[in-house]
């Protein structure tokens, strides 16, 4: 079954408790949070004290991508402000398994998540430790931008290398320029949860869009 994450960068902010409780509603199955840094990424979006803000606007489950420098320094932070499961970046991290270590030992799923330009082999030493990998299909930092077709190849690999090792069970997220016709292309290469913001949020009809996605 395809879990879909809408992405609440692409709400208003204005009114994000109410956003996210409309998109439960319109059948979302977790709530993406993207968290940026103006370091990492050339973006900054917001930090733990916005999201435990609107923590009980629902009870689906936050799924945090943190796309921060040398996340180890906040990740208890995140737990402690909501997040359910949390996502840290490959190339952020000095020692990555360490980190997804720390994410587990809170007692939260951790995954991994590499850029576009991030060779799927680097992942090998990790997928034993992870719950998620996210395969990035645009370069993080903004909503809204195209999808990169070469995702696709490595999305196969990605499921390739699991499938060898036994570990079907862990999660294949994609995140950026996810559509309707983008969808079909990842499901059929592998990816089991889409993340979509401008898709789901820029549509006039979330739940059609939802729906369109699953
Ligand atoms: O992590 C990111 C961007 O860095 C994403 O989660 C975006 O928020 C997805 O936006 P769309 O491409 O779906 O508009
Ligand atoms: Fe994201």
């Amino acid at each position: 079954m395809t879990i879909i994450a809408p992405s609440i960068l692409a709400a208003d902010f204005s009114k994000l408790g109410q956003e996210i409780a409309d998109i439960e509603k319109a059948g979302a199955d977790w709530i993406h949070v993207d968290v940026m840094d103006g370091h990492f990424v050339p973006n900054l979006s917001f930090g733990p004290a916005v999201i435990s803000s609107v923590r009980n606007a629902t009870a689906l489950a936050f799924d945090v991508h943190l796309m921060i420098s040398q996340p180890e320094r906040y990740i208890a932070d995140y737990a402690a402000a909501g997040a359910d499961r949390i996502t840290v970046h490959l190339e952020a991290c000095t020692h990555l398994h360490r980190t997804l270590h720390q994410i587990k030992d809170l007692g939260l799923p951790a995954g991994v998540a590499i850029n576009p330009a991030t060779p799927i082999s680097l992942l090998e030493p990790v997928l034993e430790d992870v719950d998620l990998v996210l395969i990035m299909t645009v370069n993080p930092g903004f909503g809204g931008q195209s999808f990169i077709p070469y995702s696709l190849e490595k999305l196969r690999e990605l499921r390739q290398r699991l499938t060898a090792r036994g570990l079907s069970g862990v999660h294949v997220q994609v995140d950026g320029g996810i559509n309707a016709s983008t969808a079909s292309l990842v499901r059929q290469a592998g990816a089991n949860v889409l993340v979509a913001g401008s898709y789901v949020f820029g549509n006039e009809s979330p739940s059609a869009a939802i729906s369109s996605l699953r």
